[in-house]
């Protein structure tokens, strides 16, 4: 009928015109979806950049990086067609309410806050910020609001959490996050105070490598086995003085220490914090297996991704090697600090 209608010419433009339109078409679909992909990426970039830059620090990009996971993780798990209590936390993600935190994992710097939070937010009740807001120490005047704001939203039933290691050792933390709420609880995750100095000397000489040697800044008088406790790597592991200050404000039940050491060769450790906040056992050695090349457990793949998850290189560092007589020194430093630490937790280390 068009045929009969239409002259020659009229038809090849009118082709002409049905082919262009097609081609714009799929242009546009193929283009808008690239940009989609390449903004995402290209800031979930730069985040990790600036995560590495200043060590998790970088509060400017705090919202933006925290969204980005966990829009990243949601639609991870949405596209792999995610089990219930993954979907829960979809829905959360759209219809839940920021909450301000109910626990925190205050410390220790170096400790194993990193794996504790990855580990513990795997579980469906957990809802946690990825990136260390450093809200009671440094960010304390931008108000709770901002503070809330940052937070994952939550369903009823879910806990909300952050990390910021640097807590333990403030002075005000305590007295501000008892200010928040008093019922907040508290995770520190303990290491060997020695061990714990040498990983933060490592990391520091991994950003500044003209800084003087270990042993130099940690000794007031190397000979006579004189500690300068005045250096900030000596003093956090004085774990018992910074508890002291937290106990003025805390009862001790709300606190729950995790062995840093245990929870590298046993993450059945994790069951202790499931219980302490109050969770279902659900995470179990079931989930974890050992990396061997990393020498420290990992998270099993989940059936949404398609990587097992290990924690990145920032963690795990070979450390610099320190002359075992200053070791030695130090352990006899930090031993009667750590015997009067075990008796106020009522737990044994064995540090020694
Ligand atoms: N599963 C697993 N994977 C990797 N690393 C693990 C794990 N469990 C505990 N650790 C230990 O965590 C140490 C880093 O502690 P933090 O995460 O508290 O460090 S930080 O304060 O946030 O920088 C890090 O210290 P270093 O070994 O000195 O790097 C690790 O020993």
């Amino acid at each position: 009928m068009a045929q009969r209608l239409l002259s020659p010419s009229a038809r090849l433009a009118f082709l002409l015109a049905v082919s262009l339109s097609c081609a714009f078409l799929c242009y546009s679909v193929l283009f808008c979806r690239g940009a989609v992909v390449t903004s995402r990426a290209s800031v979930g970039k730069k985040c990790r950049q600036n995560q590495n830059a200043a060590g998790k620090k970088l509060l400017g990009s705090v919202d933006v990086c925290a969204s980005l996971e966990i829009r990243a993780a949601a639609d991870e798990r949405a596209d792999a067609g995610s089990p219930p209590w993954v979907r829960n936390v979809s829905v959360a993600q759209k219809y839940g309410n920021k909450k301000l935190p109910n626990a925190l994992i205050v410390g220790v710097k170096k400790g194993g806050t990193r794996a504790v939070l990855e580990f513990i937010r795997i579980h469906p009740d957990v809802r946690a910020l990825g990136t260390e807001p450093h809200f009671f120490d440094r960010n304390y005047e931008r108000g709770l609001d901002w503070y809330r704001g940052l937070m994952p939203r939550t369903l009823d039933g879910q806990i909300t959490l952050e990390k910021t290691p640097s807590y333990f050792v403030t002075r005000e933390a305590p007295r501000r996050i008892a200010g928040m709420s008093q019922e907040t609880k508290l995770i520190v995750v303990v290491r060997n105070p020695v061990t714990r100095a040498i990983s933060d000397y490592t990391q520091t000489l991994s950003k500044k490598p003209d800084i003087p040697t270990f042993e130099d800044l940690a000794f007031k008088n190397r000979s006579l086995g004189l500690v300068d406790a005045s250096w900030t790597a000596s003093a956090s592991g004085l774990y018992i003085l910074h508890l002291e200050n937290w106990l003025q404000y805390f009862r001790p039940s709300q606190m729950h220490f995790v062995s840093g050491e245990r929870l590298i060769t046993d993450p059945g450790e994790m069951g202790r914090v499931q219980d302490f906040l109050g969770l279902k056992r659900i995470i179990s050695e079931k989930h974890f297996y050992f990396n061997r090349t990393k020498g420290f457990p990992c998270l099993k793949k989940p059936e949404s991704s398609s990587q097992p998850r290990c924690l990145g290189k920032s963690k795990g560092r070979t450390h610099v090697q320190i002359q075992q007589e200053a070791i030695e020194q130090l352990r006899d430093f930090y031993r009667p600090f750590n015997v009067r630490f075990y008796q106020t937790v009522g737990q044994d280390f064995k540090w020694d």
